[in-house]
């Protein structure tokens, strides 16, 4: 609307995309170096969050009972989470390919999803535990894994650059929620810590694909993946919080690939 009619809006100082682009990438970071540790810290002192540390260094915490049963109904509700894809890759060109690395189920929380008052409230919750704004997130992913089905060792933010020009910059943290218990398989590995999470309905994990000191630099240490799921299947939901405000940047047309500033 802002683009195609923007006197309708009383927008026509928005048409030109570079100067509102340019103003959310100047935006205020989520995290600033040294707030990772800090923000962990913190969270071990919130009174009624069960928080287990599983690392340290780097940080990985599981919060027991972090959904509540109205949150677990509503994240599972077919009508609100819309229907499942296979998941698959973006090739150079950008095109859709089927992928080598992982074998999932996938849908994504659109507008009507992100806007309904569960969603709000549970990205409220999790901001106040992170200290981060929700507009510093991606729409939530939903995950099905059936028997058989696994991802492969990645990283969330594997192509951070120093290019200032993204306005919604690179992922900080994933805040990982499991929808139900899995008979049997389906950990969260983490191959290069030796660490694996077994899902357990209605719990998180948490950990920061970055390094506190330099929350511009990608920690390769949390490497992960979800080891097959060997019976049964597992209902997950990632939800990435990012440096900048990827919100606003979406709702405002700024791409997540760099806009060239004059
Ligand atoms: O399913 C899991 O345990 C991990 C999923 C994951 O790493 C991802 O979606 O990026
Ligand atoms: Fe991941």
């Amino acid at each position: 609307m802002l683009e195609v009619c923007p006197q309708t809006c009383n927008a026509c100082h928005l048409v030109d995309k570079t100067p509102r682009c340019r103003q959310v990438r100047e935006m205020p970071s989520a995290v600033k170096p040294g707030a990772i540790n800090q923000t962990f810290e913190r969270m071990l002192r919130i009174k009624g969050l069960s928080v287990e540390v599983i690392s340290r260094d780097p940080w990985i915490v599981k919060l027991a009972n972090f959904l509540t049963q109205k949150e677990i109904d509503f994240l599972k509700d077919e009508q609100i989470r819309g229907p499942w894809k296979q998941a698959a890759d973006m090739d150079g060109g950008g095109n859709t390919v089927h992928s080598t690395n992982r074998k999932t189920e996938v849908a994504w929380c659109d507008c009507h999803c992100q806007n309904h008052p569960v969603s709000r409230r549970l990205f409220a919750r999790i901001g106040e535990v992170l200290r981060v704004h929700p507009h510093y997130t991606e729409a939530m992913q939903f995950l099905r894994y059936t028997e058989g089905m696994y991802y492969k060792p990645h990283h969330d933010s594997p192509h951070i650059s120093r290019n200032v020009n993204h306005a919604c910059k690179h992922r900080i943290y994933t805040f990982f929620m499991y929808l139900n218990d899995v008979p049997q398989g389906g950990a969260t590995a983490f191959p290069g810590l030796n660490i694996s999470i077994k899902p357990e309905r209605g719990s998180a994990i948490l950990w920061p694909s970055v390094y506190d000191h330099d929350p511009y630099v990608a920690d390769i240490r949390t490497i992960h993946e979800a080891l097959a799921v060997e019976k049964g299947e597992k209902l997950s939901v990632n939800v990435w919080w990012t440096q900048g405000p990827r919100v606003l940047s979406d709702n405002l047309g700024c791409d997540a690939a760099p806009i060239n500033f004059r």
